[in-house]
């Protein structure tokens, strides 16, 4: 090597480690939030969550060493260089404090989604606001109240497929045969047309491990946002070379992108005399007829945009749904007694045909089991970090503690035993428990589906428990079921088999 070039070799290295030690001191001793307790590792560098989060096994585990770091340095901690995590339930109303009080997004929070156009990546106030008012109606009370009867459709075609199995004998993956259904809901919902994972012959078995390891990677994406990137460089034929199921989710998104750029085509073409009636009545509405009549800017209106918009809806709507209620499920069948006491209630308003899901909350202990498997299962684990450019709220970077509300055992004592009835006793007492019902989150940013997600949660329930006797085999609730490891969602271990049951078709 030429003298100059180890001269510059030298120099470079040396700047780069004092650039490198300047930051470090920086984060520990004068940033804002070097005042606050916590790992200095974590409070130099974001190495210490990445270790937790991607290398320790099985994987996703930081929020499990935030809750230990809260028993050792109290309720106010620092995670990581930017970010505190708030250990209280009344935090809840200052960081979700209504109108007028400007929440942007951190960057770090949804980057592992890969869809930066969607409303849950938006970074800035506002500009979420305004894209989230143009999909509000579509998710809205009215809205889901007429997809009532698609989201029927599914379960009862859901239904038939059990019934083959009962009679064949076959063993149910229960909670594939659920994120089938899901995803079939709102894919028609999104994009007019279902992706029929429930007409698939292993009845979603195949699909289930697709999502499973593609929620599994979520940590690698967060921390290294460009995989995403490489990701989409790679040849299809290379990737299901590589892995079969990899192959399926990407053949999965490329089919769903070619339906948002078809339906974008369609509706610009339509436009300059048809009217948003005359484009309702050719085709059942759909959100990007909402998103392209919109007020939005029109760079919020191209299609890329569009189709980041309809796939993170679905990414974010199946396996959510599918796991709260998988989980209501697997407790009602561990408990025979209460299964029977819903029945009873439940076979009388299942006689009306399909009654609607605010019919089937009216039974006050169905919408306890359902309230109590929405707790328990919490099923977004991902840290959302909120910031307060605009208000002093004496902290900068703040975090949304999601799980920990949902199992606080101030609030819910036990909290990891289900227990419909503190919701029935809450009731009686006139105390408002669900409002430290967070697994849909809060304010501006809270789930859009909430209303989707309930919707199916009633019918789903309702169906399979009034037309299934429904038998576990073989189940461990801690290697099947149990959430060890945040993957975004909550995902079970590694280990786990999936909830199998046996079906028998229930006589009245
Ligand atoms: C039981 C099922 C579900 C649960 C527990 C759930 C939970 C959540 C939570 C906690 C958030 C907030 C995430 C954050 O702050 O970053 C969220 C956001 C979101 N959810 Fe859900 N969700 C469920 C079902 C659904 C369904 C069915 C859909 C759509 C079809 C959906 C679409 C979304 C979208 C688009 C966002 C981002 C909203 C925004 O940033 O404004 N979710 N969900």
């Amino acid at each position: 090597m030429a003298p100059s070039m180890l001269i510059l070799l030298v120099l470079s290295l040396g700047v780069g480690t004092i650039w490198t030690a300047c930051i470090l001191i920086y984060r520990m001793f004068h940033h804002p939030l070097s005042k606050f307790p916590g790992p200095r590792l974590a409070a130099a560098t974001f190495g210490y969550e990445i270790y937790y989060d991607v290398f320790k096994s099985p994987g996703g585990q930081y929020n499990y060493k935030i809750q230990e770091l809260h028993r050792k340095y109290g309720p106010i901690i620092r995670i990581n260089p930017e970010e505190v995590h708030i250990s209280d339930p009344e935090w809840f109303d200052v960081l979700y404090a209504g109108p007028g009080h400007i929440r942007d997004r951190s960057v770090r929070t949804n980057r592992g989604n890969g869809s930066v156009g969607s409303v849950a990546s938006s970074l800035e106030h506002d500009v979420h606001r305004a894209r989230r008012s143009s999909i509000n109606p579509y998710f809205s009370k009215a809205a889901i109240n007429q997809l009532g009867y698609q989201v029927w459709e599914a379960f009862e075609l859901l239904g038939a497929k059990m019934a083959e199995r009962a009679d064949s004998g076959e063993i149910v993956n229960l909670g594939a045969a659920l994120g089938a259904v899901t995803m079939d809901v709102v894919t028609r919902y999104v994009y007019d047309e279902a992706w029929h994972v429930l007409k698939t012959p292993d009845l979603g078995v195949q699909w289930n491990q697709v999502m499973l390891e593609g929620f599994s990677q979520a940590p690698l994406r967060k921390h290294i946002p460009a995989i995403a990137s490489i990701m989409s460089s790679i040849p299809l034929w290379l990737i299901k070379r590589l892995n079969a199921n990899a192959g399926v989710f990407v053949t999965a998104k490329q089919r769903a992108d070619a339906v948002s750029h078809r339906v974008w085509k369609e509706i610009q073409a339509s436009r300059g005399g048809v009217s948003e009636k005359q484009l309702d009545d050719r085709r059942p509405r759909t959100v990007f007829h909402g998103i392209m009549n919109s007020n939005l800017r029109s760079v919020d209106k191209s299609m890329d945009r569009l189709a980041d918009e309809a796939f993170v809806l679905v990414m974010a709507g199946g396996e959510t749904t599918a796991k709260v209620t998988l989980v209501t499920l697997v407790h009602l069948l561990q408990d025979p007694s209460l299964l029977a006491q819903l029945r009873g209630l439940l076979d009388g308003v299942m006689k009306a045909g399909r009654p609607s899901y605010r019919d089937l909350e009216a039974v006050p202990l169905m919408k306890a089991i359902v309230q109590e498997g929405v707790r328990l299962a919490c099923p977004v684990m991902n840290r959302a970090t909120q910031m307060a450019p605009k208000e002093d709220m004496t902290l900068n970077g703040i975090v949304i503690p999601r799980g920990d509300v949902c199992f606080d055992e101030k609030i819910f004592p036990d909290p990891y035993h289900f227990n419909p009835s503190r919701w029935l006793q809450a009731a009686e007492r006139g105390e408002r428990l669900e409002k430290y019902l967070i697994s849909f989150s809060r304010g501006s940013r809270a789930c859009v589906g909430m209303e989707l997600a309930l919707c199916e949660m009633y019918i789903g329930l309702a169906t399979l428990i009034c037309n299934f006797d429904l038998q576990l085999i073989d189940f461990d609730y801690e290697r099947d079921l149990a959430t060890v490891r945040d993957g975004f969602v909550g995902l079970p271990s590694k280990e786990s088999r999936g909830v199998q049951v046996r079906v028998g078709v229930r006589r009245l």
